[in-house]
C-alpha cells in the first residue's frame, strides 16, 4: 500500500504553497463535467496534477487534473478540476492524498460535487441534491491503515458528517435565486464503479433511503472530517437511474457530461453564492 506521512504531505503542501500566492481557506472539488465552475475563479494560478510529486493524476474525461487557485466572490479558493476515483485504480490513501494536502495548506471548509445517478424518481435530470448524509458501498476506506493523531482520530464520528449550516444556507439561497423546485435534499451512496449498477442494486439501494448515487466524493468527505474540516457536498442529477428490467435504455458518461455541460450553470451560481456568504474565519 502506497501510504504518505503528516511529513510527506506538509512536504507537498509547503511545495505547491511556495508556487503561489494565493492562501485559500476554502477547497472545492469539482465532480465529473463541473469542472467550469473554475472559470468563474478570478486572479487564477493554475497548477496541472502532474507537476505535483506524489499527486494523482485523472484519467477520466471530464476531469481536467488541475489544480485552480484564485479568489471566487472574494474568498480565496482552490479547486481541484477534477478528481480521481478509486475506480481508477488509485488506492483509498491515494484518493486521501489531496483533501490532506489542502487540510495543510490551511483549508477549513471543504465543498465536494459530483455529478450522480437519480435514484428518487421524484428528481429530474439536471435537479440538484444538496448532501445530507452517505451510504458508504464501495467497500474501502482511506482510513484504513495506522492512524495519525496528527489528522485526526482513530474513530471519527460520520453522522454529522455534512454541515447543518450549510445546508441550510443552499437551501434558502436556492430559493431567492428562484430555482427552489431544482435543489431537493437527500442521500448519496458510493459504490466502487467503474461499471453503472444493476438494476437490483439500484432497487436496493433505492429501499435503503438513497436518492442518488455515484462513484466518488465518499472517500474524500471521510477524510475531510477525519481531519477536522467542514464538508458541504452537493451533486447535480446527470441521469436517472435504471429501476426497471430488460429496460432498453442503459447508463453511459456521454450522457453525464452531457448535462454537465447544459445544466451545472445553477450549480455554479448557486456554489458561488455559499461562497461568497461564508464566513472563513471560523
Ligand atoms: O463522481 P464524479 O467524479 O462526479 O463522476 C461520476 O461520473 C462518472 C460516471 O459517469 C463516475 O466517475 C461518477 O462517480
Ligand atoms: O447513474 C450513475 N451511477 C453511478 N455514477 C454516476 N455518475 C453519474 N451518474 C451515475
Amino acid at each position: 500500500m502506497e501510504s504518505f506521512t503528516y511529513e510527506d504531505i506538509q512536504q507537498i503542501a509547503n511545495d505547491i504553497l511556495s508556487k503561489v500566492k494565493c492562501r485559500p481557506k476554502l477547497g472545492i472539488i469539482c465532480g465529473s463535467g463541473l469542472g467550469k465552475l473554475a472559470d468563474m475563479v478570478e486572479d487564477r494560478e493554475v497548477i496541472p496534477y502532474n507537476e505535483i510529486p506524489g499527486f494523482p493524476i485523472s484519467t477520466v474525461p471530464g476531469h481536467a487534473g488541475k489544480l485552480i487557485f484564485g479568489t471566487l466572490r472574494n474568498k480565496s479558493v482552490v479547486l481541484m478540476q477534477g478528481r480521481v476515483h478509486c475506480y481508477e485504480g488509485y488506492s483509498p490513501q491515494k484518493i486521501a492524498l489531496p483533501v490532506r494536502t489542502m487540510k495543510l495548506m490551511g483549508i477549513k471548509v471543504l465543498f465536494v460535487t459530483n455529478a450522480a445517478g437519480g435514484i428518487n424518481r421524484n428528481f429530474n435530470v439536471g435537479d440538484m441534491m444538496v448532501i445530507k448524509d452517505h451510504l458508504n458501498l464501495s467497500g474501502v476506506n482511506p482510513l484504513v491503515g495506522i492512524n495519525d493523531e496528527r489528522f485526526g482520530p482513530r474513530f471519527p464520528p460520520m453522522s454529522r458528517a455534512y454541515d447543518i449550516e450549510l445546508r441550510k444556507l443552499a437551501l434558502s439561497i436556492a430559493k431567492e435565486m428562484g430555482f427552489a423546485d431544482l435543489v431537493h435534499e437527500g442521500v448519496y451512496s458510493m459504490m466502487l464503479g467503474p461499471n453503472f449498477e444493476t438494476v437490483t442494486e439500484c432497487r436496493l439501494i433505492s429501499i435503503a433511503g438513497v436518492d442518488a448515487t455515484g462513484m466518488s466524493t465518499v472517500p474524500e468527505v471521510i477524510v475531510a472530517k477525519h481531519c477536522g474540516m467542514t464538508v458541504f457536498g452537493m451533486s447535480l442529477i446527470t441521469n436517472k437511474v435504471i429501476m426497471e428490467y430488460d429496460q432498453d435504455a442503459t447508463a453511459n458518461h456521454e450522457e453525464v457530461l452531457e448535462t454537465g455541460e447544459k445544466s451545472s450553470r445553477y450549480t455554479q451560481q448557486l456554489i458561488a453564492e455559499i461562497v461568497g456568504r461564508l464566513d472563513l474565519d471560523i
